[in-house]
């Protein structure tokens, strides 16, 4: 195995100090034989882990198959993704979550982790085999019906039940789909503009605030998908002071992008939860600093050519991320990068209870991590991307900091900003 020195790199953006790895973990000297790689004005960040990646296989791999995403993803900076149960055929038996698994395994790019469906066909009439599941090779603990809502109560509250006995989480894509249906973007003066079906914030917060109250009735672990507004911070803000078990995510983009953007009518801003108001914006990014929010997810979303270009009414909903999800939390949070590396690596390790991951760069740890140039600007070419699919938002945008380089234990996935495989 190949050792490694990594000469003047800035360990989470503190002072330039020598990183050495050998045998899959950081090391002490000598480093007699270790290749010499050059990270003068680098920052070194513990390998990022995202809670919610969409890797469509089986069955959509002209969108994406486990190894594409698995390649956006160390591109990213990415050593971990779970693997959302929405796939054809569903996530929902022991057999596809050890094929997804597997594939993981086999592309060797991240860590991959199948998440489980909650219900049959995420058909939301009946519990998957959530045991099952739990106790195959993948090891599942985190279970969602992700692209739907868990939306009836009853089984909701069985799911969180279910999932007590092993300590795993309940992972809600929150909204009450009475109140959507037809919707096209967020409901509010743009799309009372464009004359748009709405997605009202109301949707998603009472669904957050139902499934709160059900997860410390039954005292279970229940984590919320993709917040998108000011109203479920509220709701969330509430739920944690008074400690109950749910951890929170947002999205790159609901932390930059807004609903003005839907009057362009390009599907490529046509995602779920819908884009929201400028406040909404506000309202997470101050969640994300004092820690309502608890992680970064990307909800890399990759959809073929004809189902996103195509009329705004027929495009499915969902933007890629894993390429650009570090610069655009850059470009939101600034240099802050032990937040950074809390938020994108640590805590989502944490509340995964993933081992081995997002652990702190001292004599050894894994060597799981990245490389970032801050000083870098990249315009994002969407024919650039390593993702099987296109849909990014950013095209054409410039963003700061670009993914010199990603270890997964020990061994290089991304050098020089490429993949090595
Ligand atoms: N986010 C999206 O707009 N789409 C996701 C499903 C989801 O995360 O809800 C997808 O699978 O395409
Ligand atoms: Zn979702």
């Amino acid at each position: 195995m190949t050792a490694y020195l990594i000469k003047g790199v800035r360990l989470l953006g503190g002072d330039p100090a020598d990183l050495l790895i050998a045998d899959g973990v950081i090391a002490e000297g000598p480093a007699d034989g270790a290749e010499v790689i050059d990270a003068e004005g680098l920052v070194a960040l513990p390998g990022l882990v995202d809670l919610h990646t969409h890797l469509r296989e089986p069955g959509r791999e002209d969108a994406e198959t486990v190894e594409t995403g698995s390649r956006a993803a160390a591109l990213g900076g990415y050593t971990a993704v779970f693997a959302m149960a929405n796939t054809s055929p569903v996530a929902d038996t022991a057999g596809v979550v050890e094929q997804v698994w597997r594939l993981g395994r086999e592309a060797g790019l991240v860590d991959v982790q199948p998440i489980g469906a909650v219900t049959v066909g995420l058909a939301g009439k009946q519990l998957a085999e959530l045991g099952a599941m739990a106790t195959s090779a993948a090891n599942v603990r985190i279970f969602s019906d992700d692209g739907f809502c868990v939306a009836d109560p009853r089984l909701m509250r069985r799911a969180l039940e279910y999932v007590k006995a092993f300590d795993g989480i309940i992972a809600q894509h929150a909204e009450e789909p009475r109140l959507t249906e037809g919707a096209q973007m967020h409901e509010g003066e743009v799309s009372t503009r464009l004359g748009l079906t709405g997605w009202p914030a109301v949707a998603e917060e009472a669904i957050i605030a139902r499934d709160v109250l059900l997860a410390e009735h039954v005292g279970s672990r229940l984590h919320v998908c993709h917040v998108s507004t000011a109203g479920s911070v509220e709701v969330l803000r509430q739920a944690k002071a008074r400690g109950v078990r749910v951890t929170a995510e947002v999205t790159p983009h609901h932390l930059l992008l807004t609903d003005e953007l839907a009057a362009s009518y390009d599907p490529v801003y046509k995602v779920n939860p819908p884009l929201r108001t400028a406040s909404d914006v506000r309202a997470l990014r101050q969640a994300l600093v004092d820690g309502v929010i608890d992680i970064v997810a990307t909800d890399h979303a990759p959809h073929a050519v004809e189902d996103k270009e195509c009329e705004w009414a027929y495009a499915r909903p969902g933007m890629v991320g894993l390429e650009t999800a570090l610069p655009v939390v850059l470009s939101v949070l600034g240099e802050q990068w032990d937040l950074i590396a809390e938020r994108m690596s640590r805590a989502p390790a944490r509340i995964a209870g993933l081992a081995g991951h997002g652990t702190d760069l001292t004599v050894g740890s894994p060597a799981n991590l990245t490389l970032v140039d801050p000083s870098a600007r990249r315009v994002v070419d969407p024919s650039g991307l390593a993702s099987r699919s296109r849909n990014t938002p950013y095209a054409g945008t410039t963003l700061p900091g670009r993914i010199v380089a990603t270890f997964l234990r020990g061994e290089p996935t991304v050098l020089d900003g490429k993949a090595v495989k």
